[in-house]
């Protein structure tokens, strides 16, 4: 497979089996029915799959094609089908990608085209941002007004001749697009490239783009014994949300923690070592000694742990480690999130002067935990902190959190964020992983300022990790997966 001396020419492929791995699209439609849909809707996908399976064996793929567009798509707003397209299933494109294909499309420097069977609006968002596709030729839909009829438009699913006619002056065909779809086909000078049978899935590394911010709640591809996995699940899911609340809520921090563990749930945490002397208060002095810490041990003033964020009950998480009650701040939290909180939460108003007041109050009467980024990341990257805690404590106890699931993410920004806790805890073993570092004292005399300090607790977090920071703020993840700015708009 070369395209060498072809570095200028325009280069047409499939997406299905082409470009990505699999030829199954089934999970695309999945993810649109559940996210944008409702649960009902993607129950109903999936109780219809075996009819799917039948007529795709049968080779009536454009008749289950259709199926799925009726099923999955039909009443829905277009916007909606946009943003589930945008947000949602870009990470599961890019996991899709066949690794020897993406170095052949993307050494072609000329326009660059995509043939695929999927509905073009559920593709295209996601091949113009990653991949640099100048036109997407799928199949298109119907609409009325907003919303989508859930039937496809002439001239049809994109099979066979549809396109006929169209960029005629695509040189390169990749794959078998060229006997398949007959696109360009009296172009009088073609080469075509064999796609080979290298299944290797594109490594993150070779993103054309970092995955940074997703959105949905599959956290596995929902095939459909994924999607059924999930369904049967639900139930005894939802059970064990409960349960896990309850047990937050009622039970003492040190017999929470084991209940917790016998349903499932797995919590470490690296504490600090206690010491008995005091070595240094220089500013930045990892000082770990009881005197540097008298909050713990009661002596007046209390410590602010910064914190990662990875999902909304990380500040829960933190107390349960430290087996006592600590007061969380927060940026936007749901009234039904903070209702079930076993833990005390202050909201912040992203007012900086009344913001510092409130968290300067709250630490004189206990330890605080605050999350500088402001809104979590599931991916392994640190948003950008904001100063305001460098300016609040003088010992700050930075804490690297990571949050693990294996079928729900328990955060949204589109969804119903109320949910997000519940959503963590209907895992079948949700997994957290806490790591005290060593604390910093005399940072409020320190002669860094606070973006430095901000920084500086960013970059030991990352390492403590072995997360990228980045500069990127919650305005910029709400802005690329909602086309807001995630501002909250409750008082
Ligand atoms: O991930 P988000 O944007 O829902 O952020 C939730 C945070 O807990 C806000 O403090």
């Amino acid at each position: 497979m070369s395209t060498e001396g072809k570095q200028t020419h325009s280069i047409v492929s499939k997406l299905e089996g082409n470009l990505l791995i699999s030829k199954n699209t089934f999970p695309y439609f999945m993810i649109v029915a559940f996210e944008a849909g409702g649960p009902l809707r993607a129950l109903i996908l999936l109780l219809i799959s075996p009819v799917l399976c039948l007529l795709e064996w049968l080779c009536f793929e454009t008749i289950a094609l259709q199926i799925m567009i009726f099923i999955a798509l039909g009443g829905l707003k277009m916007a909606e089908i946009k943003a589930v397209a945008m947000s949602a299933m870009p990470r599961f494109y890019l996991d899709d990608i066949r690794a020897s294909a993406y170095k052949v499309f993307s050494s072609c420097g000329g326009k660059k085209y995509v043939v695929t069977f999927m509905p073009k609006i559920m593709v295209e968002a996601f091949l113009q941002e990653y991949l640099n596709v100048d036109s997407v030729f799928g199949t298109e839909l119907r609409f009325s007004g907003e919303y989508c009829l859930g039937l496809v438009a002439k001239p049809g699913v994109m099979v066979g001749a549809a396109q006929q006619g169209m960029c005629k002056h695509i040189k390169v065909g990749f794959g078998d697009v060229f006997a398949e779809h007959s696109i360009i086909f009296n172009s009088q000078e073609k080469y075509i490239v064999a796609v080979d049978d290298n299944t290797s899935p594109l490594s993150r590394d070779n993103y054309p783009k970092p995955l940074i911010f997703h959105d949905g709640r599959f956290v596995a591809r929902p095939t459909v014994l994924n999607s059924l996995a999930v369904f049967m699940w639900l139930p005894l899911g939802i059970i064990l949300a409960i349960m896990r609340l309850l047990i937050g809520r009622l039970l003492p921090y040190k017999l929470g923690i084991l209940v917790a563990a016998a349903t499932g749930m797995k919590i470490r945490a690296k504490l600090l070592p206690k010491r008995k002397t005091c070595e240094t208060h220089v500013p930045y002095s990892r000082c770990t000694c009881e005197s540097c810490d008298p909050g713990q041990y009661g002596k007046g003033t209390y410590t602010l742990y910064v914190c990662s964020h990875r999902t909304l009950i990380d500040p829960v998480i933190l107390a349960t480690a430290l087996q006592r009650p600590v007061t969380a701040v927060t940026y936007s939290v749901s009234r039904i999130s903070e209702l079930l909180s076993p833990i005390n939460t202050v909201r912040l108003r992203r007012d900086r002067a009344k913001d510092g007041e409130t968290m300067r109050t709250l630490l004189k009467k206990g330890d605080l935990v605050v999350c500088p980024e402001g809104t979590t990341c599931r991916e392994p990257y640190l948003l950008r902190f904001s100063p305001l805690f460098a300016e609040i404590a003088d010992v700050i106890v930075p804490v690297a959190a990571e949050a693990k699931s294996t079928m729900f993410y328990g955060t949204t920004v589109r969804g119903y964020k109320c949910l997000d806790s519940f959503f963590f805890l209907m895992n079948p073993n949700p997994d957290y992983n806490l790591q005290f570092l060593e604390k910093l004292s005399g940072v409020r005399t320190s002669e860094k300022s606070s973006y430095e300090l901000a920084n500086f607790v960013q970059k030991l977090i990352g390492n403590a990790l072995g997360f990228q920071c980045t500069n990127l703020t919650r305005k910029d993840k709400y802005k690329m997966l909602a086309g807001n700015d995630g501002r909250d708009t409750r008082s």
